[in-house]
């Protein structure tokens, strides 16, 4: 666990970066720091590590202030990823990995096979370890960055903006792969970000500051998303929140039809294993089929696949893309209403918000 007590910081030249921040990171889950550029995300991420020093207040982790240990040691116990990877260019990937290993005095053999299970960990294949990082593409130099982090198993992650510098399929495979990781792994990750549809898949508590790194609000992403503190944090959220919280609704309870059921003249077509593979309409075809996986995917993508289909239903397929029915668009909004108002279970009203109550 981490913990903020007053922790500030003033430059040598006057700039006051961070105000005094008191905030706790529960260990074992993800918390996520967010806010507009400038406002701190980075000194309050390096305060943990001692790449800064707090002009005031401490830093406490597990306890202990963070400026009465050694900051070499303090920092080989801290996986650390920032943007670009920060990879050493001269190093290949396997060596990179293994970096912390090195410091902490294991053999060459020992670090090399963990280097190699990290690869494997992080989705990159085995003949991978052996290039420069140069010849490696934008995400799979991300992979090696969260690789190293994770070489010596340290309990804590320090992640600054690893994935915005790669595009946005590369980002969302990084952010579904770095899920993936934490379910198993199970770290205390402290996450900064000024994106906050990232905020809301990866956080399991998100911070969201305003300059001088104040806080603004600390929530789980539902209730973030539901009820934001106030105007100027629903502002930053940005209009489509409640569409974005449906992402964090599991796509339950959606009431589904035969797939052949007639449909305004248009069919679904299915190759022989029954993946759909388009829509026959009266006067045209369509190739493309979005679909969702009941129970798997969320209401967002069950209410996206009823949206962009022209017979307009969604389409329900299992976990090897069969297709097991088709919903209609009022039964996935239904869904919606069984799975109960998310502003109503925060405890805000319609106009809550808006009004102040
Ligand atoms: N060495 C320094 N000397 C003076 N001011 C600094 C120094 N380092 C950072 N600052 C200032 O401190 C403030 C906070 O910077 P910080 O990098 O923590 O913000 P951030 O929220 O991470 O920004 P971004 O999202 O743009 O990366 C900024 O106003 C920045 O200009």
């Amino acid at each position: 666990m981490i913990r903020f007590d007053g922790a500030a910081k003033r430059h040598p030249d006057g700039t006051l970066a961070v105000e005094g921040l008191d905030l706790t990171v529960p260990a074992g889950q993800t918390t996520v720091l967010v806010g507009p550029s400038g406002c701190g995300k980075t000194t309050i991420l390096r305060m943990v590590n001692r790449m800064v020093e707090p002009t005031a207040g401490r830093v406490l982790l597990d306890g202990t202030d963070v400026a009465q240990l050694d900051a070499a040691k303090l920092r080989r116990g801290i996986g650390y990823v920032i943007q670009q990877a920060g990879l050493f260019p001269h190093r290949r990937v396997v060596d990179n990995i293994a970096t912390v290993p090195y410091l902490l005095g294991w053999d060459r053999k020992r670090a090399r096979t963990r280097a190699m299970e990290l690869l494997e960990l992080v989705g990159l294949a085995p003949e991978t370890a052996r290039r420069y990082p140069f010849q490696l593409s934008g995400g799979q130099q991300q992979r090696v960055g969260v690789a190293r982090a994770l070489a010596a198993d340290p309990p804590l992650l320090l992640m600054d903006e690893p994935f915005s510098a790669v595009d946005p399929v590369v980002r969302s495979g990084l952010q579904e792969e770095l899920l993936r990781l934490q379910a198993e792994l199970n770290k205390t990750v402290l996450f900064v970000t000024h994106d906050i549809e990232e905020a809301v898949r990866l956080g399991d508590q998100i911070v969201v500051l305003r300059e001088h790194g104040r806080i603004a609000q600390v929530a789980d992403p539902a209730t973030l998303l539901a009820a934001p503190a106030d105007e100027q944090v629903a502002a930053f959220l940005g209009r489509d929140r409640g569409l974005r919280g449906l992402a964090l609704r599991p796509a339950e309870g959606i009431a589904l039809l035969a797939a052949d059921t007639p449909l305004d003249g248009w069919t679904l077509t299915v190759d022989p294993e029954g993946r759909p593979t388009g829509w026959q309409g009266p006067a045209e075809t369509i190739r493309q089929v979005a679909v969702f996986r009941p129970g798997a995917d969320t209401l967002r993508t069950a209410l996206d696949s009823a949206v962009l289909s022209p017979a307009r239903v969604a389409v329900a397929v299992d976990q090897a893309g069969r297709v097991i029915g088709v919903a209609l668009r009022a039964a996935v909004l239904e869904a919606l209403d069984a799975a109960g108002p998310d502003a109503t279970a925060a405890g805000i009203t319609a106009t809550g918000v808006a009004d102040g109550r």
